[in-house]
C-alpha cells in the first residue's frame, strides 16, 4: 500500500473517534487496580503511596519533655539543687523533685516527677562560685507550670490520623512515621511499566543523519514514569517499525501498563491499532480532542494490562503522557489525587477551533504564568524550558485568564 499523498492526509477524517480531554482523563483514571499492599521497611518505602491512613502508634511526645537545656524546677524559686546528676536525653526518667528543688536537664530528657517547669540555662543564676541556690535571672520571669515543657501528646495522641491514604512516601512522611512508631509502612507496591519505543528512524547516539533522528522519548519516559511513582526500565524496549515484534511484545508483557511510542496515526508503518485489534485488546480512549497528541489511545488486553499508545511526535508524546499516562498511573500506584493548579495568562493563548490546547508555560511572579515558544507537536524547546503545561480551552484564552496547569518534571 502506498501513504496518501499530502493533501489527501490533510482533509482525511481522522481514522479514530476523538474522546474529549476531561473525559480520556476520567477514563483513564478509571482503568486498571493497585496491586494489593504490602509492608515495607521504612528504608524501602521511599516514593510508595500508603495503602491505609498513617495513625500515630503512640503520643507525641511520648512523655513531658524539657524544651530547653536548664534546670527542671519544683514550684517557685529559690530551688535548692538535688545530689543528683543532670538529667540527659535517652537515659530515663530522673528522681522525683520535691517541691523548691531543681536539677539540670538536657532538651529532649523526661521531665522527672513533681517537676513544674523548666528554667532555661541563660535565665538562671546560682550564685558566686555555683554554690548558692538557683534563682531566676532578672529580668527573666519566673518559671510557671509547664514553662518551656512539651507535654505529652502535644503534637498527637495514640490513635489519632496523622496522613491520609494515597499520601506519596517522601522524607518528611519518612521521618513522621519513624517518630510515630512505625517500623514498616502498608504501602501499594510500584507497578512496573513497559516502554516500547517504534520507529525504524530513532538513533541512540551522535547527530542525526541520512533521514534518521535521534530518540528524544527513550530519554524522557522512564525519569517520567518513576517520578509519577511506577517502576520503568532504565532503557526502553527499541522495537524499530516491525508489527510482528510489537505483537510479541505487547502479548508477552508481565508489566502492569504497557506503553508504546509512535505509530498510532495514519501512515504505512502505524500499527499499533492494528496490532491491538489482533490481540483482541478493548480500545477504551481512541483518539483524544487535544491539541497537540490527537492520534493517542488507550486500551485493555485481554489479559487486564491496560496499554497507552503515545504519539511518536515528542510534545505530543508528552500530551498523551499528562492526559492518559498520568491519571492511569495515580490509580495504579495508589496516589491520592492532588489539587489542581492555576495560573493567569500573561499572554493571549490562540486556541484550537473544536480541540483542548496544551501549551508549555513558566511560572512567573505574581500567580501568572508566561506561554513559551517552540510548543510545535514535534518540538522539545518549550518543553525542557517549561515549569508546566497550560490547558487552553476550545477557543483560545484572553491575557488574564486562570488556567489549569499541569506540572511538568
Ligand atoms: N494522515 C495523518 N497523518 C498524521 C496524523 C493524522 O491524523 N493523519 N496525525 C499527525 C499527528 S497529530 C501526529 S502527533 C503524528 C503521530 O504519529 P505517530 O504516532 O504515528 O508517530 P510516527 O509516525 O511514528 O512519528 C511521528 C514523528 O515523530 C517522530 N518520532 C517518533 N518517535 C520518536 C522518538 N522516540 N523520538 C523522537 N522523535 C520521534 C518521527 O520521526 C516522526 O517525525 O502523526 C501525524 N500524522
Ligand atoms: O499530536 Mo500531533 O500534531 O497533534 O503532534
Amino acid at each position: 500500500m502506498t501513504a496518501p499523498a499530502p493533501d489527501a492526509a490533510r482533509v482525511a477524517p481522522a481514522p479514530h473517534h476523538e474522546t474529549d480531554w476531561r473525559t480520556a482523563r476520567r477514563i483513564a483514571r478509571d482503568t486498571g487496580r493497585p496491586r494489593p499492599p504490602v509492608d515495607r521497611p521504612l528504608r524501602d518505602a521511599l516514593g510508595d503511596a500508603l495503602a491505609a491512613p498513617l495513625t500515630a502508634l503512640t503520643d507525641l511526645p511520648a512523655f513531658d519533655t524539657a524544651a530547653m537545656d536548664g534546670w527542671a524546677v519544683a514550684g517557685p524559686g529559690p530551688w535548692r539543687r538535688t545530689e543528683t546528676g543532670a538529667l540527659l536525653a535517652g537515659h530515663g526518667t530522673g528522681a522525683a523533685l520535691a517541691d523548691g528543688e531543681a536539677v539540670p536537664i538536657a532538651t529532649g530528657a523526661p521531665l522527672p516527677p513533681g517537676a513544674t517547669g523548666v528554667l532555661r540555662r541563660e535565665h538562671g543564676e546560682t550564685g558566686p562560685g555555683d554554690a548558692g541556690p538557683l534563682r531566676v535571672r532578672e529580668p527573666y520571669p519566673a518559671p510557671g507550670p509547664g514553662h518551656e515543657v512539651r507535654p505529652r501528646g502535644q503534637e498527637c495522641r495514640a490513635g489519632e490520623r496523622l496522613l491520609e491514604r494515597g499520601t506519596v512516601v517522601g522524607p518528611p512522611v519518612l521521618a513522621l512515621a519513624a517518630a510515630a512508631g512505625y517500623d514498616v509502612l502498608p504501602v501499594v507496591p510500584r507497578p512496573r511499566v513497559d516502554v516500547l519505543v517504534l520507529g525504524d528512524e530513532l538513533l541512540t547516539r551522535g547527530l542525526p543523519d541520512d533521514g534518521r533522528v535521534r530518540d528524544a522519548l527513550g530519554p524522557l519516559l522512564p525519569p517520567w514514569l518513576r517520578r509519577l511513582g511506577a517502576r520503568a526500565p532504565e532503557e526502553p524496549r527499541r522495537i524499530g517499525d516491525d508489527a510482528e515484534a510489537l505483537r510479541q511484545a505487547v502479548a508477552h508483557s508481565t508489566a502492569d501498563l504497557i506503553i508504546t511510542t509512535g505509530g498510532t496515526a495514519a501512515g504505512p508503518a502505524d500499527f499499533v491499532r492494528p496490532v491491538l485489534a489482533g490481540l483482541k485488546a478493548r480500545v477504551l480512549v481512541d483518539g483524544v480532542a487535544v491539541r497537540p497528541g490527537h492520534p493517542m489511545l488507550l486500551a485493555v488486553l485481554p489479559s487486564g494490562r491496560p496499554l497507552v499508545g503515545l504519539p511518536g511526535n515528542p510534545l505530543a508524546a508528552v500530551s498523551g503522557v499528562l492526559t492518559l499516562v498520568e491519571p492511569l498511573l495515580r490509580t495504579l500506584t495508589g496516589r491520592a489525587d492532588r489539587e489542581p493548579r492555576s495560573g493567569a495568562l500573561e499572554q493571549q493563548v490562540p486556541g484550537h477551533p473544536h480541540d483542548t490546547r496544551l501549551v508549555p508555560v513558566a511560572f512567573r511572579s505574581g500567580g501568572r504564568v508566561a506561554p513559551l515558544r517552540f510548543h510545535g507537536p514535534a518540538m522539545l524547546r518549550g518543553l525542557a524550558e517549561a515549569d508546566a503545561m497550560a490547558v487552553v480551552p476550545p477557543g483560545g484564552a484572553p491575557a488574564g485568564t486562570e488556567v489549569e496547569l499541569l506540572l511538568t518534571p
